[in-house]
């Protein structure tokens, strides 16, 4: 709530930010711009990904299908069969043979695990030792590049060994899945692990892990990400594939681009709206919601002197806001508090704050003191003012202090008219302030009788150089003494002004000649000092 006594609010973040615009706008924009342009290339990515762990599944498939049908055979051989190399027996393993599309031939073997026949040629001229090493699958033991004895000679192949018989696999079963859907294929686990297709050179297959590796793993060295799917059922099996980042740039390039400019163009657009919003964080339509709490309200005093005796009569009360160090001055915060509509909140608080003020440290004036109050002319509604008034005064308890309310000329209009009059019968002094800037019409002044007319500075700082303007001055006197008003010149900068209006008969003035509009503490010293001097 503005002008309550709450404590003044932190600094905000919006605050913050609104001190650097630019460079919170380019910085926001910047991020955009890269998070967009990332988003694009992970989406790339992520499809390659898609599309290669789409081929591995094909190549586990594929080779799920080879091992149901070779299990197929062995647990039947090791079921129903006796290694025996009769030409009945061979005959029914051919048969066998026939109904399993990925079996080639069938082997047996000796109780020294040496083969002596298979189902291509019969027995064989001299048994051969069943092989060495092996991967260890859930179907038997798997020899890669075993020869296998054809009729039409030997050819390499991958055979199934359990029990006493061997089941060798259509050579190629699975070559062309691996070749068309991976960069690698390993089987086995663990120190068996094998390396049974290498598809990509050799540099890159190189790179393949032979360990257990994660899902997807990044080489930042080379530029690769490998996408790696092991299936622990068939042996187990892992399909590797590498993406070459910089070769998915290439492929991509007319998107990437496109997106490039699209993230560029909409980051553009972000730091500009950020840059703004930062700007309006700054503004002081924005600030004046801050700054309007009681903690920031400061009020300064300018006195108001008797020209011919140098006497001290009165002050008037200019209000400030704190913005930390800085002072914020009423023709820049007016217009935005004006808009927010905080016009009455913030003429009673400063009356209210000033008077509170003089009144508890202001020494006791012999005879009455001046208090010049600012008030927008919409709210001088005589029983508002009158009431908010009356109950700071009667909380002061202070005859000396006699209230002046200043209306400015600019906006003296026939509206307010009975209310000044009703606030001159209750005993407020009226002073028409700025005179000479507005058009007023002379009834009006009459009908109000303003107990001060106050000659706006601009006439004053042009007397020294004879203007037109300044030439006004004795009018404005003229019309004063006219509604039987007295004078008091503001902006008096210099002694030679001071001396010129004294002579033309201006009873009161003001300005930085005298001294600057102050602080309490200031003005309190100034006062004591001057009453010293006189
Ligand atoms: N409704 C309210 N209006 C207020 C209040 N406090 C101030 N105001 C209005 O703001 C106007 C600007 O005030 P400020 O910036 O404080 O300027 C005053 C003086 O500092 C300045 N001045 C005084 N002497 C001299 C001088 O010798 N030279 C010079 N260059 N400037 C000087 O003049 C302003 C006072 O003018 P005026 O009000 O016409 O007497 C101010 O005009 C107020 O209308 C408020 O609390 N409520």
């Amino acid at each position: 709530m503005p002008f309550s006594s709450t404590p003044e609010h932190p600094v905000s973040l919006t605050r913050l930010l609104g001190r650097h615009p630019t460079l919170v706008g380019a910085l926001c924009g910047f991020a955009l711009a890269l998070a967009l342009a990332a988003a694009v290339l992970l989406l790339v990515l992520q499809l390659r990904v898609q599309e290669i762990e789409a081929g591995h599944a094909q190549i586990v498939h594929t080779m799920q299908v080879v091992q149901t049908d070779i299990r197929e055979v062995l647990d039947e051989l090791n079921q129903s069969y006796k290694p025996e190399c009769s030409p009945e027996n061979l005959n029914q393993l051919r048969s066998l043979l026939f109904s399993h599309r990925y079996a080639r031939d069938i082997g047996l073997l000796d109780p020294q695990r040496q083969l002596f026949c298979n189902t291509s040629i019969g027995l064989l001229a001299a048994p051969r030792p069943a092989g060495t090493g092996g991967i260890d699958g859930s179907i038997g033991r798997y020899y890669r590049g075993s020869l296998l004895q054809l009729s039409q000679g030997a050819v390499a192949s991958t055979v199934v060994e359990r029990g006493l018989f061997q089941v060798a696999i259509q050579p190629n079963a699975t070559r062309d899945v691996w070749t068309q859907h991976a960069d690698s294929v390993w089987a086995g686990a663990g120190n068996q692990r094998t390396q049974v297709f290498k598809g990509k050179p050799e540099a890159l297959t190189q790179a393949m892990v032979a360990a257990d590796t994660p899902h997807l793993q990044l080489d930042w060295g080379r530029g690769l990400v490998l996408v790696t799917t092991t299936e622990p059922g068939v042996s187990p099996i892992s399909a590797q594939s590498a993406i070459g980042v910089w070769a998915l740039l290439q492929a991509n390039l007319a998107l990437l681009v496109v997106a490039g400019c699209v993230s560029l163009l909409l980051g553009f657009l972000t730091s500009d709206a950020v840059r703004r919003r930062c700007r309006h964080y700054q503004s002081m339509e924005y600030r004046i919601h801050d700054l309007c709490n009681a903690a920031n309200l400061e009020c300064h005093y300018q006195p108001i002197l008797e020209l011919a005796t140098g006497r001290i009569v009165g002050c008037e009360v200019l209000a400030r806001l704190r913005d930390r160090a800085t002072l914020v001055y009423p023709d820049q915060f007016i217009p935005a508090l004006m808009r927010q509509k905080l016009a009455w909140t913030f003429d009673a608080a400063v009356s209210a704050h000033a008077l509170r003020e003089l009144g508890a440290h202001l020494p006791v004036q012999p005879g009455s003191f001046k208090v010049a109050l600012n008030f927008f002319p919409h709210n001088l509604q005589r029983d508002v003012i009158h009431n908010h008034l009356q109950t700071q005064l009667e909380a002061l308890r202070r005859s000396d202090l006699q209230i002046e309310l200043e209306v400015t000329e600019y906006n003296f209009s026939p509206e307010i008219v009975p209310h000044l009059q009703r606030l001159k019968a209750d005993g407020y002094l009226i002073a028409l302030d700025d005179f000479g800037t507005g058009y007023s019409n002379l009834g009006m002044v009459k009908k109000v009788a303003p107990d001060f007319i106050k000659i706006d500075k601009s006439f004053v700082f042009e007397m020294e150089d004879v203007t037109l303007r300044s030439s006004l001055i004795p009018e404005i006197i003229g019309i004063a003494k006219a509604v039987h008003s007295q004078v008091i010149a503001e902006g008096i900068e210099t002694a030679a002004q001071a001396a010129q209006l004294r002579a033309l008969g201006v009873e009161y003035g003001q300005g930085y000649f005298f001294a600057r509009p102050m602080p309490l503490t200031q003005f309190l010293a100034y006062l004591q000092s001057h009453r010293n001097v006189l």
